[in-house]
């Protein structure tokens, strides 16, 4: 394969001769005319060549193509600074058509042979309300033009109400797509991975709500273009919030796979997550955001500042099930980089190639069904949060996340509570978020490495709520709301959303309850609500498992140190970009 595919002849750039080969994995290219110290070789790997095409072509602003004989255009990605990639464009001019027609001919097959997970054709959802509004200004503008030079063909669907692209995924004829891309914020993530994982299960006739279960992992790719107000699950895959990043790691056909958190109420399933599972701050956070929803992404800092002022803490009992502490350690201040060995030997763990050791993983989980308590660990007592995330969840207000030392793809997810403690300590851990200061260093903080949690309220305290919210009825004279379907989908799940819909009016005051109570009768209510990737569940006590790379992202993972100081010596501009993002 590599000897056919090889071609080596002189080509021109503008004016400049070069020997240029092909070797199957890189095409290079050496000025010519040269003495041999001073030639320059430079080098680009097949795999990250975005498309070629015939001609003189242009791309940006605007896509134009002179239809010359002798030339070819090849487009590739490059890092410009760090972890941000740009389109690199280069036109080559050859002796004769032939030349040029074997060129394009033997990149064209080069490309096929050595990316065989490059998309043709990709389903696109756009939510045009995400962020700041401008989903469909950025595909427009800065990734169609992209697509459309690397040859994908792309359906795209603007969307019209929330879990459009949800209920899409989950019933229509999906055969002939690659992947699915979402251009929107994490609300918009979390849609296609709902979609995509219901769909993926009822095909392979498994039972979603049972979480003893080991689920089917997607065969469709999702791409994140980032358009939201927190787009965690993209800046902890890719590394930075840039739309043209994302667009070329979709292109090339990388792969990331991702952990995913099933949350499940009694014998239902409530959601799926990928970033935040959380109780107390992040719930109250998140509750009070959505009557600000008009501020845009600043309704977070707003909400975060009015909650914190509060200064509520909630009783809670969590247990856990612990991951193999040998394996890996969420205080162990590695960080989860491209290529990740602990990634890894999980991958060959969940998917061993023999078949009869492919029960091991569910045969393990099986201790779920029946309950053993066996190495649970249980704590009981009052905490300002509770958060479970199966990746570092970074993002722009916190660039090392949640948990810096997480994993994206090992099979487990981190723990963290947050006792009660005074509100300026809690500010403290609150600010080690937004630095390298290590936010677990705290006595009043516990981080734990788990395959599951079990979260509940101490004896008491469901009545306590129940009154709670009648007391507080009768003072704002509440009437009963229609719950808003998030998990209904089609005839099978019939019986979850019924269930969702009877516990609607308890659901939706204990969403109410904690704000108005903290705010305006300053009472301290009995409980706060679960934030699961943006969503408030309507369950107070939940089981969380994770599922081991359940979906895979086009994207690699945040690339090391190394790789990025080569971009660094571009120039000191791109120094500062890199040390960054380390
Ligand atoms: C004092 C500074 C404190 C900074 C604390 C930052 C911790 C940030 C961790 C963020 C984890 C994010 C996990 C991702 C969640 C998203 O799925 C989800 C949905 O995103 P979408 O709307 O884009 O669809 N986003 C969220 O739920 C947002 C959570 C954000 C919480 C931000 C809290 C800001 C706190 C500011 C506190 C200020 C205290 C000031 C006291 C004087
Ligand atoms: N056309 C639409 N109208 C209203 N809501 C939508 C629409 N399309 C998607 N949504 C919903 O909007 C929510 C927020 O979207 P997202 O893209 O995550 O933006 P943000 O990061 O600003 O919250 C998602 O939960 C999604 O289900
Ligand atoms: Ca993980």
């Amino acid at each position: 394969m590599e000897t056919d595919l090889r071609l080596e002849s002189s080509l021109w750039i503008g004016n400049k001769r070069y020997r240029a080969v092909l070797t199957g994995w890189h095409l290079k290219w050496t000025e010519a005319d040269k003495k041999n110290g001073d030639k320059k070789t430079v080098s680009v790997p097949v795999a990250e060549v975005v498309g070629v095409e015939n001609g003189r072509v242009e791309i940006l602003p605007q896509k134009s193509v002179e239809d010359t004989d002798k030339d070819f255009t090849g487009g590739r990605s490059r890092s410009t600074y760090g972890l941000l990639w740009s389109l690199g464009r280069t036109q080559f001019s050859c002796p004769s058509r032939v030349l040029r027609d074997q060129w394009t001919n033997h990149l064209r097959t080069a490309l096929k042979t050595h990316s065989p997970l490059r998309p043709h054709r990709l389903l696109v959802f756009i939510n045009p309300f995400g962020g700041k509004k401008k989903g469909r200004e950025i595909y427009h503008s800065l990734v169609a033009p992209l697509f459309e030079l690397a040859g994908i063909s792309s359906h795209v669907i603007v969307t019209e109400r929330a879990n459009q692209a949800r209920d899409h995924l989950l019933k229509k004829d999906l055969t002939g797509f690659d992947g699915v891309v979402c251009v929107g914020g994490d609300g918009m993530f979390s849609e296609v991975l709902h979609g995509l994982i219901g769909r993926t299960q009822q095909e392979a006739g498994l039972c979603e709500t049972d979480p003893a279960v080991t689920l089917q992992p997607c065969p469709l790719h999702i791409g994140i273009i980032p358009a939201g107000s927190t787009d965690c699950v993209c800046y902890a895959t890719v590394g930075v919030i840039d739309p043209v990043s994302s667009a070329l790691h979709i292109i090339i056909g990388d792969s990331q796979p991702l952990d995913v958190c099933s949350v499940h109420h009694a014998s239902t399933l409530v959601r799926y997550s990928v970033s935040l599972v959380g109780y107390g701050f992040y719930g109250d956070v998140l509750a009070e955001s959505e009557k600000h929803r008009w501020m845009g992404p600043l309704r977070y800092d707003y909400s975060g500042t009015v909650v914190y002022l509060s200064n509520r803490s909630y009783a809670g009992i969590v247990q856990y099930l612990p991951a193999d502490p040998l394996l890996s350690s969420p205080k162990d201040k590695t960080r989860c980089l491209s290529g990740c060995n602990v990634c890894s030997r999980s991958t060959e763990r969940l998917f061993p190639h023999t078949s009869d050791s492919g029960s091991l993983y569910s045969s393990h989980f099986s201790q779920y069904s029946n309950d053993s308590e066996g190495e649970w660990v249980s704590v009981e007592g009052r905490f300002r949060c509770v958060s479970i995330t199966c990746m570092s969840s970074s993002c722009a207000r916190s660039p090392l996340g949640l948990s810096p030392s997480a994993h994206l793809a090992d099979g487990t997810g981190d723990l963290i509570l947050v006792w009660d403690t005074h509100p300026l300590s809690f500010l403290k851990f609150l600010y080690r978020h937004t630095s390298t200061q290590d936010q677990f260093d705290l006595p009043f903080v516990e981080v734990h490495r788990v395959k599951a949690v079990r979260f509940s309220l101490p004896d008491g305290r469901e009545e306590e709520v129940h009154e709670g919210i009648g007391e507080l009825n009768r003072a704002i004279g509440g009437e009963e709301r229609e719950y808003v379907d998030t998990v209904s989908r089609n005839g099978s799940q019939q019986q979850l959303a019924q269930s969702v819909v009877e516990r609607e009016t308890m659901n939706e005051h204990k969403t109410v309850a904690p704000i108005l109570c903290g705010l305006c009768c300053k009472k301290t209510p009995a409980v706060s609500v679960w934030n699961c990737d943006g969503e408030i569940l309507p369950f107070t006590e939940i089981f969380c498992r994770i599922h081991g790379q359940l979906v895979r992202l086009y994207a690699r993972g945040i690339e090391d140190a190394a790789a990025m100081q080569n971009c660094s010596q571009e120039s000191d501009k791109n120094k500062s970009r890199c040390i960054t993002y380390k």
